[in-house]
């Protein structure tokens, strides 16, 4: 068994620690707050990200990056997309020249449009990347129910290697060589759960909510595509695996935000929604490449205020008809 490092003590970072430490990995969280960081020591929860879990003996946290990087052959990143690059540059110096870096979060950077593995490749120069995504809620995963995800990598060898690496019991992980595709799926999905949530909130009916996850789906495969994914992937865990399951229950953060914003709520202090910051890179990715994707563009125009929710409804329907093409 290799020891684990997790970057990030959030709901995502805290769960896969469960998991690894039930898998006798001996994963170790480095966390920034120190209120977290004591309670995972010394009462088994992390009340802030995570509350109804009790989390197994194996599992330890620390703020010192040192300490939480010695001795790590295996590097799980699962902090928020857009401090990805911060916080890696940062432990750069404590990771080990060949320590794989995995990639947990599901993202594109903003200011550059750069995908979350292209950034692991600029701040952490020859270290081998991996991505994992797919259908993954952190409380299914900290209880231990069955999940799949795919584990992408460099090669297809790496990629099985990562893979029965991050596999347990209960927790499968599908392999692949398809990197880009697999995250451009975990990134483009949440901006869709934005999108259907908000149609749930404004109480447009489940007619409609399989409309905007299917054409939302057709999107998702056009720009991932035109982004350099295999279609494929695109069909897979991290493509419609994870948007079938992020557009279609309030379990899911960005579904929630989505549904505050479709009625009308307030969406200060609601919790991490990583497609309100992937939603305007995507559109402006969909527009230099030539796809038509409208709902993301709409989702991005709403965030940015420039449409209001029934404006945006009207909008979409009032596009001239056309053909099916998927
Ligand atoms: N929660 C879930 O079910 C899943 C989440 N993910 C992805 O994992 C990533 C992390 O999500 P969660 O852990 O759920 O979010 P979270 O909001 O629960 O936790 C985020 C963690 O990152 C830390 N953090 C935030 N900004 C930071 C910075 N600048 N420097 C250092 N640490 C920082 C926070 O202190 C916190 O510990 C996201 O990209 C998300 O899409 C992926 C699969 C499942
Ligand atoms: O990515 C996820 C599950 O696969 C988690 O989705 P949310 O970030 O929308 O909660």
């Amino acid at each position: 068994m290799s020891h684990f490092a997790i970057i990030g003590g959030g709901a995502w970072g805290t769960a896969l620690g469960c998991l690894y430490a039930r898998a006798g990995h001996a994963p170790r969280i480095l966390a920034r707050d120190a209120g977290t960081v004591a309670a995972i020591n010394e009462s088994r929860r992390n009340p802030r990200y995570l509350p109804d879990t009790m989390l197994p003996a194996g599992l330890t946290a620390t703020s010192d990056p040192a300490k939480a990087l010695a001795g790590a052959r295996t590097v799980l990143f699962v902090v928020p997309a857009q401090s990805l690059r911060t916080v890696a540059a940062e432990l750069a110096p404590h990771i080990a020249g060949d320590g794989l870096a995995i990639l947990c979060s599901k993202g594109i950077e903003c200011e550059t449009g750069r995908f979350a593995t292209d950034v692991l490749a600029e701040v952490l120069p020859g270290r081998p990347r991996a991505v994992l995504s797919g259908p993954s809620f952190a409380a299914d995963v900290a209880r231990g129910l069955p999940t799949a995800v795919t584990i992408a990598a460099e090669t297809e060898e790496s990629a099985d290697a990562a893979a029965r690496l991050l596999s347990t019991d209960t927790f499968r992980g599908y392999a692949t060589a398809d990197m880009r595709g697999v995250e451009a799926g975990g990134a483009l999905k949440n901006v869709l759960a934005l999108a259907a949530g908000a149609v749930a909130g404004r109480g447009l009916g489940a007619s409609a909510q399989a409309a905007i996850v299917t054409r939302g789906f057709v999107e998702l495969r056009r720009l991932g595509a035109a982004l350099g994914g295999r279609p494929d992937t695109l069909m897979g865990l991290s493509g419609l695996g994870d948007l079938v399951l992020t557009c279609s229950s309030a379990q899911s953060r960005n579904f929630a935000y989505g549904m505050a914003l479709g009625r009308g709520d307030d969406r200060a202090g609601l919790k991490l929604a990583e497609g309100v910051f992937t939603a305007e890179i995507a559109a402006r990715l969909a527009q230099e490449h030539g796809i038509d994707a409208p709902i993301i563009a709409t989702v991005a125009a709403i965030l940015a205020g420039q449409l209001d929710i029934d404006a945006a409804i009207e909008a979409l329907l009032a596009r001239p008809l056309k053909r099916e093409t998927v």
